[in-house]
């Protein structure tokens, strides 16, 4: 007899099962409840919607924002984003997204807009993020909203489009980690230091395939945004979400939001009643541990090119003699090249160029207030070029103009900016020169990131005003007050004001007057011939490059600068862009593997290094290698994101973690011979046809590669499963449908027909039965 008794799960495991809308053979059909959209990784999903003549789902559930891209200059004399954006491709991204907005009538705050501001600032600041919902957008940083006890997670384009169209996601399940912190947090430690220093004990792979919970009696004390900063840091762990359990102090922040159900309804005490069930069980099984105590995190700053490469403030700059392993002593000395580091330097004797305090890591109000705690009544440094405030939304740059934070910074010398994620990847005009050197309170680190040759150190607020008063990378214990760095349960940010207008019906209908006939609205720069669809991956021979390094990140695989297309074509030549060509130039690096022959016709890439395709959840680095004609990545470990979008692009990634397999690959790679991948038999041979490696790939994964199906045509057969899951939504989650600003004009989701003759993306009828 089946037991009636549920095995205990966690929190992850609670709201994953309770959006699954269908499972067969471990895949299971998730229902998203809240999709958040930017004009970075959208308008080629969108062009996938018109080119199938597909509708949004759920605009209700829908919300965009412009951020990446914007300049956060002034917006005094703001008339149109097309007259404020001086640089071409960026304007054309925003307006894409404006005009797609309008086609598709989602809900949308532009550069006029108080409300507009980093995504992963404007989904909990307006209630949109709620506990126990499944949120996801094209931002590996998405992880942020997991500090809900929402699972939250980053998708690429590709999966962009499948939520647009199905309001759903075909994925996997993840495995469980916690990650316990205990204790009391010491004067001048903030939560950014808890998740620098995880970070520095589990490394960037650490979590890679998990979604880890933070708990413990130092999560529990900390504010709703201090948890928003541990969590979006999840990804540079690996993870593919962090989550926080909700309890009393998220049902507080939650209060009054304006998406959120309202306080004292009797929806607010049905959601407070469902949310608190939203805990891990006592005997809940975890595949990872990690147990840390408070007193061992000092303020902690970062200096390699790597979120793992984390030192004490009090230590000194490490060398290629503190590793053990082979992989990290290399990776250590290029790091040290890169950042101009000699080994042993103590990190407080050095010197700062610039100063960022922002991003979606660290720029909301308790960021701000913190950090002029530390400035009040100070001047910065006279070596410090540029010293800037990003606060991460206009409604947090509202609130801080009210306490008079602005003039605390501009005092000292600092600059106090418009919302955006500015410097925090230079998409947009705020860039490092190269070898500027630069304390920054963002989240990555990696070669280039800030800027083309920049430098980046990461650290908390407090650790980066301190740095821009004295000038040098600092120790902000010894400059401020011991109470300066606590950010706990401080007061909530001023929202009030602006949400009586947001709801007036002149507002409302701003937003709905437009146009809603998402085929005749073209984008202003056409994305036509791309394509949505699937290419079919069968057996794929070709001369392999070998590659050793570990942690490859995406913005290595295409800088942002490549990022600003509208169009997945014509990226191959961005591919490596930095390791590719010399410095500022267009002229050929020699000794860059892809620039010597057989390897410039490369079909495949080795990876002797773990982790490929870490970071940004950009499916840029996919199409770029496409583009350049590689359709199968070999490595020891991957990214999640990275590796469920090369899927989603009719490509291979191959997994493998024996090593002398792998390094048989390598060795046929290095010695320019051709290799084999063989998909239907899960191997890879030399040129003579001599096995290397067998490889595993998940049966749907490689049914859709060998077929070249469409996953989006396949879930729009599921159709009846989604509309049961919503039905069960509306009944026992009733405030998550059209809670939204669209809530008088929508009362549920567009609807869309079951397919009789299911079609791919670019119009051809499947022959392959719709089963999965
Ligand atoms: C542009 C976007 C794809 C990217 C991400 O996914 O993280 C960006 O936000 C970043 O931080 O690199
Ligand atoms: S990590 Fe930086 S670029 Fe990415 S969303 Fe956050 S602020 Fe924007």
């Amino acid at each position: 007899m089946p037991s009636a008794v549920r095995p205990p799960r966690t929190l992850y495991d609670k709201v994953f099962e309770d959006h699954i809308v269908d499972e067969k053979d471990g895949n299971v059909l998730l229902y998203i409840d809240r999709h958040l959209v930017h004009e970075v990784t959208s308008p080629q999903a969108f062009e996938g919607l018109r080119n199938a003549s597909r509708k949004v789902r759920r605009p209700d559930c829908t919300l965009a924002t412009v951020d990446h891209n914007i300049p956060t200059a002034s917006r005094k004399n703001l008339t149109t984003t097309e007259k404020f954006i001086d640089e071409a491709d960026s304007r054309t991204q925003c307006m894409t997204l404006e005009e797609n907005v309008k086609a598709f009538d989602l809900t949308y705050f532009g550069l006029d807009d108080k409300r507009q501001g980093i995504v992963h600032i404007i989904g909990p600041e307006q209630g949109f993020t709620l506990p126990g919902t499944t949120v996801v957008c094209g931002d590996s940083h998405t992880s942020t909203h997991g500090a809900f006890g929402a699972l939250a997670f980053g998708i690429g384009t590709s999966e962009v489009e499948h939520v647009l169209a199905t309001q759903t996601l075909i994925t996997t399940r993840s495995k469980n980690m916690k990650v316990q912190v205990d204790g009391e947090l010491a004067p001048g430690v903030s939560s950014k230091d808890i998740i620098l220093h995880v970070i520095g004990i589990i490394g960037t792979a650490g979590g890679t395939g998990c979604v880890i919970e933070f708990c413990g009696s130092a999560i529990r004390s900390l504010s709703m945004e201090a948890r928003m900063s541990i969590c979006n840091m999840s990804i540079e762990g690996g993870a593919r979400a962090g989550m926080v359990a909700p309890d009393q102090t998220t049902f507080e922040y939650l209060k009054g939001r304006p998406l959120a159900p309202k306080t004292d309804s009797a929806e607010w005490k049905k959601a407070v009643s469902y949310w608190s069930t939203l805990k891990s069980d006592e005997d809940a099984k975890w595949d990872h541990e990690i147990f840390i105590d408070c007193k061992d995190i000092a303020p902690t700053v970062s200096w390699g090119t790597s979120p793992q490469d984390v030192v004490p403030i009090t230590g000194v700059v490490p060398g290629p003699d503190d590793f053990q392993d082979e992989d990290k002593k290399k990776s250590c000395k290029k790091a040290l090249a890169y950042m101009g580091l000699i080994a042993g330097t103590p990190m407080q004797e050095i010197p700062v160029d610039k100063v960022f305090i922002g991003s979606c890591t660290n720029a909301r109000i308790e960021d701000l207030r913190a950090a002029a705690r530390v400035v009040e009544g100070k001047k910065v440094a006279s070596n410090i070029k540029r010293a800037m405030i990003v606060p991460g939304s206009g409604l947090v740059k509202q609130q801080a103009e009210a306490e008079g934070l602005d003039k605390i910074f501009t005092d000292a010398g600092f600059e106090w900016r418009e919302a955006g994620c500015s410097m925090c990847l230079g998409m947009n005009p705020d860039i490092l020169s190269p070898g500027e050197r630069c304390a920054s309170t963002s989240n990555r680190n990696f070669e280039g990131r800030q800027g083309a040759g920049g430098r980046t150190h990461l650290m908390s607020p407090v650790m980066a005003a301190a740095a821009a008063i004295v000038g040098n990378l600092a120790d902000v214990r010894k400059l401020a007050p011991p109470s300066m760095a606590a950010d706990k349960g401080s007061p909530k940010i001023e929202l009030d004001a602006h949400m009586e207008d947001v709801s007036s019906d002149e507002d409302l209908d701003r937003i709905i007057d437009a146009p809603a006939d998402p085929v005749s609205h073209p984008p202003s720069q056409s994305t036509a011939g791309i394509s949505a669809g699937m290419p079919k991956f069968e057996t794929l021979r070709g001369y392999a490059a070998p590659m050793d390094i570990a942690n490859i990140d995406t913005d290595a695989i295409i800088p942002k600068q490549f990022l600003k297309t509208i169009k997945r074509s014509g990226l191959g030549s961005a591919l490596f862009h930095a390791w590719r060509y010399e410095p500022g130039s267009d002229n050929e690096d020699a000794s860059f593997v892809l620039n010597q022959e057989p390897y410039r016709n490369s079909k495949i890439l080795v990876c002797t290094g773990p982790n490929f395709g870490c970071g940004s959840s950009r499916e840029h680095a996919p199409w770029a290698l496409l583009d350049f004609g590689i359709k199968c990545v070999i490595a020891p470990s991957f990214g999640d994101i990275f590796f469920n979008n090369t899927f989603k692009n009719g490509m291979l990634p191959i997994r493998i973690t024996d090593s002398s397999a792998l390094n048989r690959v390598a060795d046929v790679a290095k010695a320019g011979k051709e290799v084999e991948v063989d998909l239907p038999n899960q191997v890879i041979r030399d040129a003579d046809g001599d096995e290397l490696a067998k490889f595993d790939v998940e049966e749907f994964r490689k049914h859709c590669l060998v077929n070249g199906l469409d996953d989006i045509a396949l879930t729009m057969g599921k159709v009846e499963q989604i509309e049961r899951h919503e039905a069960r939504r509306t009944r026992e989650w009733p405030w998550l449908d059209g809670s939204g600003y669209l809530a008088r004009h929508r009362k549920g989701p567009v609807k869309v027909e079951a397919v009789s003759v299911p079609k791919t993306n670019r119009g051809e009828e499947l022959k392959e039965p719709l089963e999965w």
